[in-house]
C-alpha cells in the first residue's frame, strides 16, 4: 500500500453533494480510486461528470459530503493546493498557453512544486536550488520523451494539431509528479489514431509512472478497454460501480443512455470497446 492512502484508495468522494440553484448537479456520490488504477466516471450529458470533477479538483465546493485525498480530507483545501499534493488534471477544453512553446507549457506544471516565486527563483541559485532545477529539466525531459513530443518541443502550442495539444496537456499534468491525474475527456474532438495514441499513453501513465488515473470520458470503447472500475452518474447520482462490463450490461445504465437518446451511439461504442 502506498504512502498516505487509507485501504489502497488515493481518492475518495464520500456523500458528496453539489447544487447550482435548483439544479442538484451532484447528489450523495459516493466511491474511491484504488492506487494503480483507472477508473472511469460516464454518464449521459449533464449527469453530473464535470461537476463531480471540479469538486474533486477543488473548483467547486460541494455543499455535503468529503473529498479525501491521500488519506486526509481536502474539503476547505484550495484547488493550487491540491495540486501541489499530487492532484494533476486536464480540461475538456485544452487550458494551454497558446503562444508558449510547449516546452514552455511543460515548464509551468513544475511550478506547482516550487515553493518559491518565479523571481525567488532567478536569484537564489544555492546548491540545492541548482540540484532541484537539475532533477526538473530531467524530469521534462523524460516526458518529453516518453509523449514523443521531442520534434515540437520549440514550437507554439497554437500551432498544433488538436490532438497533439492534448498530448502537451498532459505532458504538463505529468510535469507536476502527480499522484492521480484527473482525465476530463481525453479523447474528445480526436481521430481514431489520436485516440489510440492517447490510449496508449493513459496505459503507459500509469505502467511506467506508476500515477493512478481518473477519468471522465463519453467514448465508451475507451472506457471499456481502459478501466479498472467505471462509475456511472445520472441526474447527479451514481447510479452503479463495478467492472467495465457489470456497467456496461447494468439495466440502469442502459436506460439512463436510452432517456437521454444517446443509447445507440453507446450501443455503437460498446462494440467498438473489447468490453462488448
Ligand atoms: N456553473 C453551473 N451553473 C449552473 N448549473 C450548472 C453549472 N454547471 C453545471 N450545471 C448543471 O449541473 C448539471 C450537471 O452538469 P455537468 O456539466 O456536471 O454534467 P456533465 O455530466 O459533465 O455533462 P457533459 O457530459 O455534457 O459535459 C447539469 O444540469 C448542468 O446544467
Amino acid at each position: 500500500m502506498g504512502q498516505g492512502t487509507t485501504e489502497g484508495n488515493v481518492l475518495s468522494v464520500e456523500g458528496v453533494s453539489l447544487s447550482f440553484g435548483g439544479v442538484h448537479a451532484l447528489r450523495d456520490v459516493s466511491f474511491s480510486v484504488k492506487e494503480g488504477s483507472i477508473t472511469s466516471v460516464i454518464g449521459p450529458n449533464g449527469a453530473g461528470k464535470t461537476s463531480l470533477f471540479n469538486s474533486i479538483s477543488g473548483f467547486y465546493k460541494p455543499s455535503a459530503g468529503e473529498v479525501r485525498f491521500l488519506g486526509e480530507s481536502v474539503n476547505g483545501v484550495p484547488a493550487p493546493e491540491r495540486a501541489r499534493r499530487g492532484m494533476a488534471r486536464t480540461f475538456q477544453n485544452i487550458a494551454l498557453f497558446k503562444g508558449m512553446t510547449v516546452l514552455d507549457n511543460i515548464k509551468l506544471g513544475r511550478h506547482a512544486h516550487l515553493k518559491t516565486n518565479a523571481l525567488d527563483a532567478l536569484f537564489y541559485m544555492g546548491r540545492a536550488r541548482r540540484e532541484e532545477m537539475e532533477l526538473r529539466a530531467e524530469i521534462e525531459e523524460r516526458i518529453i520523451d516518453f509523449l514523443e513530443i521531442d520534434h515540437i518541443r520549440k514550437q507554439s502550442v497554437a500551432a498544433l494539431s488538436y490532438g497533439l495539444q492534448k498530448r502537451v496537456e498532459l505532458a504538463r499534468a505529468l510535469a507536476m509528479q502527480p499522484k492521480i491525474l484527473l482525465l476530463d475527456e481525453p479523447v474528445a474532438g480526436m481521430n481514431r489514431e489520436e485516440t489510440e495514441d492517447m490510449a496508449r499513453f493513459i496505459l503507459d501513465v500509469r505502467e511506467e509512472w506508476g500515477v493512478t488515473v481518473l477519468m471522465v470520458e463519453h467514448d465508451m470503447g475507451l472506457v471499456m478497454d481502459l478501466s479498472d472500475h467505471v462509475v456511472c452518474l445520472n441526474f447527479g447520482q451514481m447510479i452503479t460501480q463495478g467492472l467495465p462490463k457489470e456497467v456496461q450490461a447494468h439495466p440502469d445504465v442502459i436506460s439512463a443512455y436510452l432517456g437521454s437518446g444517446d443509447v445507440a451511439a453507446l450501443r455503437r461504442q460498446f462494440k467498438e470497446g473489447k468490453g462488448a
